[in-house]
């Protein structure tokens, strides 16, 4: 598998746009590391979409990221928000959703209704999308059967994975490919299901992931791994390829993290600057 090609004629346009839907009171990091590692990867304009105490502290952080202020609700977007999205969001437009996003108890009384629209925003636009974190327990949770039609990579670790297909993590993890494919057919998307050995599945197709080590399990590394995808994505990688690719770069990044700072002590916010370091080396 290539990385996207990186012409010399050339503009920020050529590489693409995410919009990042990310971030509450509580997690602040995770919008930050998600944005970062769009822009690491490639693309050529991250936005994050986000309430203003999550956009004040990534503009402390990150100059290059574009901010699309959203209205608030206690801890998290209040359903205001699907109105400023969905003017934002055009046809083809690459997002991800989820990641900080605070699904905790009252975060926002209004949440789960404004993820159901979001999702049909998502689904009618035909955006490639990048679903994560609350996103997905926001989705288990939806009385609505979503499919989005093979355009969306959804990134569940295992209870994730457990909550939407209302299991336990004890059957996800005994045959984890298994359990991919069975939520890629249920919800018409890419699964690609974290942890050690990463599996990516899409129907009855499936890839495992060789990368990565202990000093991934650490909060934040997940949120990366989204952008990554999305950055993947901006820049008009298929959806499937942009998962496995991105799991492996992410995977390697973990790698050589660890080998300045050892599996104990790389941090999540290490791991764009690896992310950079890999590509470089791939190609
Ligand atoms: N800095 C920030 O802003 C950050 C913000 N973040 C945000 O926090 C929010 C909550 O997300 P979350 O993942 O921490 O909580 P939750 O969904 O309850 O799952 C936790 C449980 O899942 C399990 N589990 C996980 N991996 C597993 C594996 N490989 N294999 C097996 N089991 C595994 C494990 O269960 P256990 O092993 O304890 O039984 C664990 O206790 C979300 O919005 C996220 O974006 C985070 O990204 C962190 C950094
Ligand atoms: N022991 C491990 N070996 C390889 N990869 C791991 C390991 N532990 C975690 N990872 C990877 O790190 C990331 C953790 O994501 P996630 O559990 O969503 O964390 P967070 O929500 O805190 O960002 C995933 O990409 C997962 O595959």
């Amino acid at each position: 598998m290539h990385l996207p090609c990186r012409p010399a004629d050339s503009n920020k346009s050529t590489f693409g746009s995410v919009l990042n839907i990310a971030g509450s009171v509580h997690f602040r990091g995770a919008a930050y590391l998600s944005t970062v590692s769009a822009l690491r990867v490639g693309a050529g304009y991250a936005t994050l979409a986000a309430i203003p105490p999550v956009i004040d502290a990534v503009a402390a952080k990150l100059s290059e990221a574009i901010f699309l202020p959203l209205p608030q609700d206690g801890a998290t977007i209040s359903r205001d928000a699907v109105f400023t999205l969905s003017s934002q969001i055009k046809s083809g437009t690459i997002c991800s959703f989820g990641c900080g996003i605070s699904a905790l108890q009252n975060a926002s009384v209004n949440l789960s209704e404004t993820t159901d629209e979001l999702l049909n925003i998502f689904i009618q636009k035909r955006t490639p999308l990048v679903l994560d974190a609350d996103g997905l327990n926001l989705l288990a949770k939806s009385p609505i059967s979503f499919r989005f039609g093979n355009r969306c990579v959804m990134t569940p670790h295992p209870m994730e994975l457990a909550r939407l297909l209302h299991t336990d993590v004890e059957q996800i993890q005994k045959n984890r490919l298994d359990a991919a494919r069975e939520a890629s057919k249920k919800y018409e998307a890419i699964v690609l299901l974290k942890g050690h050995r990463t599996v990516i599945a899409l129907g009855e197709h499936g890839e495992i992931n060789e990368t990565g080590n202990s000093a991934l399990a650490k909060a934040g590394s997940g949120d990366c791994l989204t952008g990554v995808i999305a950055g993947l994505l901006a820049q008009k990688m298929e959806p499937f390829d942009a998962a496995v690719l991105g799991a492996h770069i992410h995977g390697l990044a973990g790698e050589m993290a660890s080998k300045d700072f050892s599996e104990y002590g790389v941090l999540a916010s290490d791991l764009p600057s690896y992310i950079a370091r890999i590509i470089r080396d791939l190609k």
